[in-house]
């Protein structure tokens, strides 16, 4: 079953360590059938280095196991929330990754510095808030989800322009229009989360850059109307 799919979100999953996104078995990558109605996970817990097409866990959107020998990820859920309410996401990736998850930790947005991050994300990409007791007590990853469609609505971002979110004392989930595609746009936020570092300890007053700067660089490269993730 989905067999196109499963070799996609292997292949993806594969990219986390070769671009040094991923300690140990550290993060996840999902991609969707939509027509089905499917998604395609890495499993829980397996080495990235033994990892094979048979091991990948299909799940319906209701977290329901179809097929699989594993147990699906931990962050299965939250992975499904955001395949619910951004209905164009093709992919969803969630790392650890050293510089992104240092701006999650500290509860910072990454500041839109230059054009290097407008080139990808049309505005500061948002640090959720910290969740509550209740929220972290019950269904952890769920309200992982709901939190990350929370601040994304409260911003009045568009999630096909901004593919990425930091969540607050977790780490980044990104999207995109593939399994691929969301993991390209992991690997330039780990790359952005460490320059915004330097750019801050060089000059702390820095702001963030012009609006019309980071406008023409993103609408030049993506379009207006286009959906995200023609990198
Ligand atoms: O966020 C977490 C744990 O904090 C996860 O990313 C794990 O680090 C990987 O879990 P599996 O996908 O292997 O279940």
């Amino acid at each position: 079953m989905l067999e196109e799919l499963k070799k996609e979100v292997l292949e993806a999953n594969l990219e986390l360590p070769k671009k040094g996104l991923i300690t140990y078995t550290w993060g996840n990558v999902s991609g969707i059938d939509r027509e089905k109605g499917l998604i395609v996970i890495k499993p829980s817990g397996v080495e990235y280095d033994n990892m094979k097409v048979e091991d990948l866990v299909v799940v319906d959107f209701n977290g329901k196991v179809v097929e699989g020998h594993y147990k699906p990820s931990s962050d299965t859920a939250t992975h499904i929330e955001l395949y619910k309410a951004f209905p164009n996401i093709e992919g969803v990736v969630h790392t650890h990754s050293t510089w992104a998850t240092i701006f999650s930790q500290a509860g910072k947005d990454l500041v839109a510095y230059g054009t290097t991050h407008a080139d990808y994300f049309c505005g500061d990409i948002p640090c959720t808030r910290k969740m509550d007791p209740a929220e972290i007590g019950g269904e952890y990853e769920r309200e992982t989800g709901t939190v990350i469609i929370e601040t994304i609505k409260e911003r009045g971002l568009n999630p096909d322009h901004m593919p990425a979110i930091l969540v607050n004392s977790h780490g980044p989930f990104t999207w995109g229009s593939s399994p691929l595609n969301a993991v390209h746009n992991a690997v330039v936020l780990e790359e952005l989360a460490k320059m915004a570092y330097s750019t801050e300890k060089l000059n702390n007053e820095v702001k963030q850059m012009q609006t019309e700067l980071l406008e023409k660089h993103f609408y030049r490269k993506h379009g207006k109307d286009a959906y995200y993730g023609q990198n």
